[in-house]
């Protein structure tokens, strides 16, 4: 359920235009990565062989559509509409601003496309599944943050953009749920320089791995109850929650931190708050708490959940 959601949510803001071509194309590349996943187990030259067609088929479609979206754009005639203002106009814009300095080709907004679409979806979807266990296992925090949507959006109406950044309750949840399950476990960095951290010296070129969900679980950060579930703890903001400021870092740090930071905690404040105004939920008995590591950080026998409506 979440995980289709987060892929129309991408797919309309990243290709507006022909947004169904394009869902049909991601399709084929989850497809993709599932026959990926098949031959890395077995040495079968057969799949192998059809993996790298359906490669190509997948990038010769993306192609198609990035070369009929630049047609469209160049030809200032189009009327408004059929030229929105989505995420693949800003990378074809860049490519006519910059054609002679940096040189961005269609192959780069192809790469670009896939990567967008990947990193949105699957992360987004992911900090919903642990939310919604969460509030499932923990009903005293449901029942607050139904009170506050409410109170705050009503019984039905979908919550504005002016709500949204009233529902603190739900902020405070949602920041909890990422730094007990953060999706993405950890950050790699490479050393650019000689560099001296702390009693260390990195020589450059090394790589380092920054373990997100260590430093989210560390006691000496968090206090005695790191591992338990209280978003009481980010009631004095993010900044005071833990011994050190930066000690929270689910979309990483620095100049390379998430691009899509606040388009996913925009869409997981919308879509629980939405579900909270119509339902209440709790764990089936069937649900097994066993997080792993499958790229993300997953429930591994998923997330059987009982909706009653309210
Ligand atoms: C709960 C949701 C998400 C989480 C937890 C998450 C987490 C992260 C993390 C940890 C990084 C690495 C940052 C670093 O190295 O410091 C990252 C990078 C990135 N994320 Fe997200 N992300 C989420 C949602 C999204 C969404 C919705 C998009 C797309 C709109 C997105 C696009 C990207 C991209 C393109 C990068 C690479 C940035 C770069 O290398 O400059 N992410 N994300």
């Amino acid at each position: 359920m979440f995980s289709t959601l987060s892929e129309d949510v991408i797919t309309r803001i990243v290709f507006r235009l022909g947004f169904t071509r394009w869902k049909a194309i991601f399709e084929l590349q989850a497809q993709q990565m599932v026959y990926a996943t098949e031959a890395s187990k077995v040495l079968a030259c057969k799949r192998i062989e059809y993996l790298g067609d359906w490669i190509k088929r997948v990038r010769k479609s993306l192609m198609k559509l990035i070369e009929e979206r630049r047609k469209i754009s160049t030809h200032h005639q189009v009327l408004s509409e059929e030229c929105p203002n989505d995420l693949l106009e800003v990378m074809i814009k860049a490519t006519h601003e910059y054609t002679n300095s940096s040189n961005i080709t269609v192959n780069d907004i192809v790469e670009e496309c896939k990567t967008i679409f990947f990193a949105g979806k699957h992360t987004t979807s992911n900090l919903l599944t642990w939310t919604t266990i969460l509030l499932a296992m923990h009903p005293q925090w449901q029942e607050l943050a139904r009170e506050e949507v409410l109170r705050v959006c009503g019984a039905r109406d979908p919550p504005s953009k002016d709500h949204l950044s009233k529902l603190k309750t739900l902020g405070m949840i949602l920041n909890e749920s990422v730094r007990l399950y953060p999706p993405a476990v950890a950050a790699i960095r490479r050393a650019k320089t000689d560099t001296q951290l702390g009693d260390f010296t990195i020589p450059r070129g090394t790589e380092l791995l920054i373990p997100i969900i260590a430093i989210h679980h560390d006691q000496t950060l968090w206090g005695e109850d790191a591992n338990e579930f209280n978003p009481a703890r980010f009631g004095r903001g993010v900044a005071q929650a833990a011994k050190h400021p930066m000690a929270f870092m689910p979309f990483g740090l620095g100049a390379r931190r998430c691009v899509g930071q606040n388009l996913a905690v925009l869409q997981a404040k919308l879509a629980i708050a939405m579900i909270l105004q119509r339902f209440s939920f709790d764990l089936s008995p069937s649900y097994q708490h066993a997080p792993t590591i499958l790229m993300l950080l997953c429930p591994q026998y998923g997330a059987p959940i009982i909706f009653q409506k309210l």
